[in-house]
């Protein structure tokens, strides 16, 4: 058995990268840029008025001036404004030639037949008028390669007319739940029966880690069958997650069907809890991850190990480190020589175990907010230790 440390280098050793394709910004949600942008554009690409208003050269001293146009936003037309005239604008209106300034509607002071008039002080030349290359300036580095995809960055690329980028392509991924105990929610258990809970959480979790090719497989405690779907499922995809039958029951036939179908050995068992009898294997490029059958170590397994590797998949950074270092808030006994994962929440800059961290027991995830490690050669940790935090 190894450490939960050996298992993470020698999956940071095993991992694959995506190829660098080009997609459509409704495709890059959570995706890693794999070039740097810049911009092809001024933005704004003309001046324009960041208020309903009037729009006047404010350098004439006479504060008074006739309304000689209307500038709708999307008016392409080059309008001049000649000395003591004045445009009524609205705002992103393309501010016309002749003018420098804005004055919102509501500071105007009179309005009357054509005229307008102001006296304030809270207005100088160039107030509301919005610059031509204010946000960004034509070949200016805007976006950095290895960015994260949200939708403030697609919001600024949209901003700036690219409407397609080159990212690393996420990986297919198929996982098969096994198990001849397993109903679909929405039809009726006999006893003895439960229901694929680790199915759709598996679903959930590769579609939070930005992965939107996902099939899914089901097969039961049966070598034949199992090995069926264990060849097709591995012809389909990049990376294979399995679920349930990697013990040593008499039913577990996960490792004798994936060492049949040529996948190589990586690493079986880790120093864990939960997740103890995790397999890791490949095949040619494919990474093969079977996780415990237990919701528990499904969930905790995904979190550690199967999520970096996604995430190195997909370009990112510094997938295999904790997210936070946090006090915890009490004293927690363990097993020593396990590293044992635990459900917790954060409660300031201090971190606080759930109640019902049983492998079976999904409760408590509904309410976790991170996944607490906690050091193998410890027998308690106390509190006031500082440990690895990981973000759900
Ligand atoms: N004699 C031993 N028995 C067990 C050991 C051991 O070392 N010696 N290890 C235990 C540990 S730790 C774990 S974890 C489990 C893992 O077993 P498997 O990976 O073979 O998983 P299964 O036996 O198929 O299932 C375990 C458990 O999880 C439930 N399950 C399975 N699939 C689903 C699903 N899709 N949705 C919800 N729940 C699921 C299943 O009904 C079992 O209760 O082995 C221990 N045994
Ligand atoms: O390794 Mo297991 O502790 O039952 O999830």
């Amino acid at each position: 058995m190894i450490s939960v440390e050996q298992a993470k280098k020698i999956l940071s050793e095993n991992s694959e990268k995506g190829q660098i394709i080009e997609k459509s910004l409704g495709e890059c949600l959570g995706l890693i840029l794999a070039e740097d942008i810049y911009s092809p554009i001024d933005v704004p690409s003309f001046d324009n008025s960041a208020m309903d208003g009037y729009a006047m050269n404010f350098e004439e001293t006479n504060r008074s001036w006739e309304v000689s146009n209307t500038i709708q936003a999307g008016d392409t037309s080059e309008i001049n404004i000649a000395p003591g005239k004045a445009a009524r604008i609205f705002t992103g209106a393309k501010i016309p030639k002749g003018t420098n300034t804005v004055i919102p509607q509501e500071l105007i002071e009179t309005i009357e037949e054509g005229q307008i008039s102001y006296s304030g002080d809270k207005i100088s030349t160039g107030s509301n008028v919005r610059l031509k290359g204010s946000q960004s300036k034509k070949n200016s580095l805007i976006l950095e390669k290895g960015q994260v995809l949200g939708a403030g960055q697609i919001g600024l690329l949209a901003s700036v007319g690219v409407a397609q980028v080159k990212v690393f392509s996420p990986p297919k991924v198929g996982f098969i739940v096994t198990g001849n105990e397993l109903k679909e929610p929405g039809t009726p258990l006999k006893d003895g029966e439960i229901y694929n809970s680790n199915g759709p959480m598996l679903e959930a979790l590769l579609k939070e880690s930005c992965v939107r090719k996902i099939k899914s497989y089901k097969a039961e405690d049966d070598k034949d069958s199992l090995q069926k779907i264990i060849d097709l499922a591995l012809s389909e995809n990049d990376i294979l997650l399995l679920s349930g039958g990697i013990s040593v029951g008499d039913y577990d036939f996960v490792k004798e069907c994936l060492n049949t179908a040529k996948v190589k050995e990586l690493f079986y068992k880790i120093k864990q809890r939960p997740g103890k009898p995790m397999f890791a294997g490949k095949k040619d490029k494919k990474l093969i991850l079977a996780l415990p059958g237990n919701p528990a170590s499904v969930h905790s397994c995904f979190i550690q190990y199967v999520r970096p590797s996604i995430n190195f998949w997909l370009g990112k950074t510094a997938v295999w480190e904790a997210d936070h270092n946090l006090e915890i808030s009490e004293d927690i006994p363990k097993k020593t020589g396990f590293t044992h994962f635990m459900k917790g929440k954060k409660n300031g800059d201090k971190v606080e175990l759930l109640k019902g961290q049983q492998s079976f027991n999904l409760q408590a995830f509904a309410t976790a907010e991170c996944l607490l490690e906690l050091p193998a050669e410890n027998s308690v940790v106390t509190a006031g230790t500082k440990v690895k935090v990981y973000d759900l």
